[in-house]
């Protein structure tokens, strides 16, 4: 059985197309991601899936049950992180962790195996008001407050967004762990750089899936030559390199442009050729895809640009 089942989910808010015909499948143990922009829909999913919002067409079901008609169970079993607002800022740490603990039945001992390696990290604040910690402890409690009670499947929407890197990369650490105790994740984020840490992921936005595969795969699949482009006038740069015949796309990203040629061709020709057409700083190199450049294209592809 599988962990999440979504088949065929849609959901409007009035004339905004907030979710369209979504479906794909979670394993048990699986660190599964939902990675897209701002606004892709990610937050309307995760409601629906923790019973908190309904859905206009299609069905979906978490650890078995179905989310309109058996969410009294789901509820029960899963723990959910939303993006905001999940913890008591004028409760303090250990209070936060023991009001979760109590309106699940449960208590912080009984669990307390399943959170350790993440609460001892705070435990030295437990007596500080959650509205004081920084963002990363924030996190840190609030994981917590999420599994206290031992869920089947967890829930979290963007939980890295505005903490910092270390922490960022700690978190990730921790998901892992988690992983191994055969809990199901489902995890969105806006940062590209998080869904190579994941074992699937699902590149989505303005409500479409664009793609479902394993990281490394869609990076192994993205078969063109891929240069990185860098000049002082990025934005001239930009409306000359759209104009050649060899470029596929080009978008800008970072400090430089990425551009997708749809000729074999070296960095070295192309910075000779560019250099002769009048940009005597620009340097090209050839670079491997990231998650964030497949995400590009594809979205380039749906927007029905060149
Ligand atoms: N209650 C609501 N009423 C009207 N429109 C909404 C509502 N909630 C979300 N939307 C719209 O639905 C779309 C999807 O929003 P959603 O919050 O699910 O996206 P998201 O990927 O989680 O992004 P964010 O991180 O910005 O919340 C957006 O266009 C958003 O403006």
């Amino acid at each position: 059985m599988n962990a999440i089942s979504i088949q065929n989910i849609s959901k409007n808010y009035k004339d905004t197309k907030a979710l369209e015909d979504i479906s794909f499948e979670v394993q048990n143990g699986q660190l599964f991601g939902l990675i897209g922009p701002d606004g892709a829909g990610k937050s309307t999913l995760f409601r629906i899936l923790t019973t908190l919002l309904l859905a206009d067409k299609g069905q979906a079901f978490v650890d078995g049950y179905e989310v309109v008609k058996e969410f009294r169970e789901i509820r029960k079993r899963v723990g959910y992180m939303p993006g905001r607002f999940s913890l008591y800022q004028d409760l303090s740490v250990e209070e936060n962790l023991s009001f979760f603990a109590t309106i699940f039945g449960t208590t912080i001992e009984e669990n307390y195996d399943l959170i350790r390696d993440i609460y001892v990290q705070i435990e030295p604040f437990k007596k500080r008001l959650a509205g004081n910690l920084s963002g990363g402890m924030k996190q840190k409690l609030a994981l917590s407050c999420a599994l206290i009670h031992k869920p089947t499947v967890l829930f979290l929407d963007e939980p890295t967004t505005g903490v910092d890197a270390v922490s960022r990369k700690e978190f990730w650490d921790m998901l892992r762990s988690l992983k191994e105790k055969n809990i199901a994740i489902l995890v969105s984020t806006p940062y590209m750089d998080e869904a190579v840490l994941c074992d699937e992921i699902a590149l989505i936005q303005e409500g479409r899936i664009l793609k479902i595969d394993e990281p490394q795969s869609m990076i192994h699949q993205f078969d063109r030559p891929l240069f990185a482009v860098k000049t002082n006038d990025t934005y001239k740069l930009l409306k000359h390199l759209r104009l050649k015949p060899f470029t596929h796309s080009v978008l800008p990203f970072g400090e430089c442009l990425h551009l997708i040629s749809s000729e074999r061709m070296s960095a070295a020709d192309l910075q000779d050729q560019l250099r002769s057409e009048g940009f005597a700083d620009v340097i090209v190199s050839k670079i491997k895809a990231s998650i964030e450049d497949v995400f590009l294209e594809l979205s380039h592809k749906t927007e029905g640009h060149v």
